[in-house]
């Protein structure tokens, strides 16, 4: 297997965090949190409940191809290849909510895959009024669920309803991307 980048995708509330680090952790890969590469102004942003627009996100979405671009550069220059041919790759939380904000992931990666967590308004909406200190509030989730835009059949990756627990999500991701 190559090096791989999987970006977990969805909007706020779909489990990006919580499934991106549980995959990780299951596939011994590294782990990047696109939240953490926000500049402040969009985090302000958010946390003010004002959605974020695409000028807002281009700049961060190119951040984040790089940063998950150098983690598996590092990957290679640490030797983490295995003897089977396996090698390392990193699992990137992301909303990546449009197609074109994905392309700009994929220009640092052209490898790269991309799982969406799909679930209804009400169950997400639940979620995240469950959730205890996020910046992000739960009223931004409208602005979030008209923005996001379906896997086109032509791009890599897959969509996995949230329903369930985070390790049969993380199970049928494995299974689904064929990643063991
Ligand atoms: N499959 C699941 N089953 C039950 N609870 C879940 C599941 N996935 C996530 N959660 C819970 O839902 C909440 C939102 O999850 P999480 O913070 O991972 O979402 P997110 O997409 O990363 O959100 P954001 O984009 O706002 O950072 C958390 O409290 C998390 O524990
Ligand atoms: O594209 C976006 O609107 C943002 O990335 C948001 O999705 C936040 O980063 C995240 O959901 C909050 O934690």
């Amino acid at each position: 297997m190559r090096n791989r980048v999987v970006f977990t995708t969805g909007v706020s509330g779909s489990g990006k965090s919580t499934i991106g680090v549980l995959l990780a952790d299951r596939l011994g890969w590294a782990f990047v949190d696109a939240d953490d590469l926000h500049p402040a102004a969009n985090v302000e942003k958010m946390a003010a409940g004002i959605p974020l627009t695409d000028d807002d996100r281009w700049p961060w979405l190119r951040a984040v191809g790089a940063a998950a671009a150098s983690r598996i550069e590092h990957a290679d220059a640490a030797g983490t290849a295995g003897a089977s041919g396996e090698s390392a790759g990193v699992v990137v939380a992301c909303s990546a909510l449009r197609r074109v904000y994905r392309d700009v992931l994929r220009e640092a990666d052209p490898g790269a895959v991309f799982v969406q967590l799909v679930g209804s308004a009400a169950l997400i909406g639940d979620r995240l009024r469950a959730r205890q200190h996020h910046f992000m509030p739960a009223t931004l989730l409208g602005s979030q669920l008209a923005t996001l835009e379906p896997l086109g059949a032509d791009e890599a990756g897959l969509a996995v309803v949230v329903s369930a627990g985070p390790e049969t999500v993380v199970a049928e991701i494995i299974s689904g991307l064929a990643l063991t």
